[in-house]
Order: C-alpha cells, then structure tokens, then sequence
C-alpha cells in the first residue's frame, strides 16, 4: 500500500485524474469511455481506474463525499502519486432561479465557511479558486463540443442538512453563490498549497430554490456532458 488510503502502485496514475464523488461514477466513466483500463485501488471502496481517452492516458477515481474526504484523496495523489490535475465533476443543487436542472456550471471562485483552510495550513481566506487554465480549457471543450456551460461562485458547504432550509438566500445574495457542493474548496485548496493545478464541473441535480430534483436515469444523461467537457480538455490539451 502507499497511502493509508490508495493501494496503487507509485505510477499507477495519469498526469489528470477526474474526480466525481461517487466511487461508481468513477467506474461509470471508466467502462464508458476510457479504453485500455485498469482498476489502480479499491481501498475503502474508493475506485480508481487508468486508462486512455482518444491515447491521452487518464485516471479517474471517487474523492467521496464532503471536504476531509477530497481533502485526503486529493493530497495523496498530488503529494504521493505526482498527480499535476484535478478536475472533480460533481453534482450541486441551484441557489440561483437562473440555473435550471442539468446545467453545467465551471467554478470560477468557491466560498465555504469551512474550517479547512485554517485547519491545513493557517490561511482563514474563505475563497479559492481554480486553475485559470483549466479552467479555459473547459470552456474551450464546451465550446469545441456546442455543449452550454455557465461559470460563477460555488459555495462548498460541510453541511447537507441545514435546520433552516432558506440559508441559501443568504448566501447568493451576500457571496453570489450560484449553487452548492461539498467539496471544491478543500481541493482548490490543496493544489493551490502545492502548486498543483484543479477546476470543478458542476451538474445541477437538484434546486433550493424550485425543489426540484433530477430523476436517476436523467441524472445520467445530464451527468454525461460534464464528462465529455473534461474528458474532451484533457484530449486536446
Ligand atoms: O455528486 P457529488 O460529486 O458527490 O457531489 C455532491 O453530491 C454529494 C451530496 O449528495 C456531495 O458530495 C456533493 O458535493
Ligand atoms: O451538495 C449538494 C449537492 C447537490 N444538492 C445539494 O443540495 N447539495
């Protein structure tokens, strides 16, 4: 084993590994769209999988649920595994009337009242950001591929479960926060701590705002053109 976390051996991983939160999503992409694959760990049910897309070598593995989990995963890989790119594709629920379910959204900034930042290395900043360059790059592969993509603030929240349902309103208006996730801060953190490179994709599958909520089958359509959007950067980088 390497990490506590991932079994795989030490050049197990491409240079860009996509990151959805579900371990099976991981699995989904790996049997869909990658060629010449590899399972590289199944420690805690976490899969990860290498392979190729259009002979550019990729890796793609679940990061779970919520800041500590991503904030593990993603350090082991870019401390341990020389991993350069993250790029999480997740789902997030809509605090802006303006995003409608199965929208993609690019992060371009990420708000969180979390305590990971000050946590990891001090720094009590409760914005990060992204790549820039990645974050062309995606925008240039939804454009290539006349797929819509909209970008803004995410808030990345350590809470699912909020006793009072309307916070939202409080965090768009005061942050401009369009929707929510769990993760993107911890991982803009860490690549931004060691020099790395990450971005965060965005399906909307649910909203605060209509209560709304994406069927599971359309759940997987919508979920598929965030995917090509990422794969599609990492081919023609
Ligand atoms: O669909 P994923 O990538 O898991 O992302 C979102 O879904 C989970 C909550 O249901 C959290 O992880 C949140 O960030
Ligand atoms: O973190 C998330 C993801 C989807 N929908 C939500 O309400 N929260």
């Amino acid at each position: 084993m390497m990490t506590p976390h991932i079994e795989a051996a030490s050049d197990a991983f491409a240079k860009t590994v996509l990151m959805p939160g579900d371990p099976l999503r991981a699995k989904f992409i790996a049997e869909h769209y990658l060629d010449n694959v590899k399972q590289v760990n199944q420690v805690r049910n976490m899969l990860a999988y290498t392979g190729t897309y259009q002979g550019v070598p990729v890796s793609v593995m679940g990061s779970g649920m919520g800041m500590p989990s991503i904030g593990i995963y993603s350090w082991e890989l870019f401390t341990v595994y020389e991993v350069e790119h993250i790029i999480r594709i997740g789902s997030c629920g809509a605090y802006s009337p303006e995003l409608n379910l199965y929208d993609v959204l690019l992060a371009d900034r990420v708000f969180s009242e979390t305590t990971f930042g000050t946590v990891q290395n001090g720094d009590p900043n409760p914005f990060r950001s992204p790549s820039p360059e990645l974050n062309q790059r995606l925008i240039q592969s939804a454009h290539a591929l006349s797929l819509p993509l909209k970008t803004g603030t995410v808030h990345s929240c350590d809470v699912f479960y909020r006793e009072n349902s309307q916070d939202f309103q409080r965090i768009l208006h005061t942050h401009q926060a369009l929707a929510v996730e769990m993760e993107a801060f911890a991982l803009f953190h860490n690549a931004q701590v060691l020099g790395k490179h990450a971005a965060c994709l965005l399906t909307v599958s649910d909203s605060l705002v209509t209560a709304e909520a994406a069927s599971p089958e359309a759940r997987q359509t919508a979920f598929t053109r965030m995917m090509d959007i990422a794969l599609h950067s990492i081919a023609n980088a």
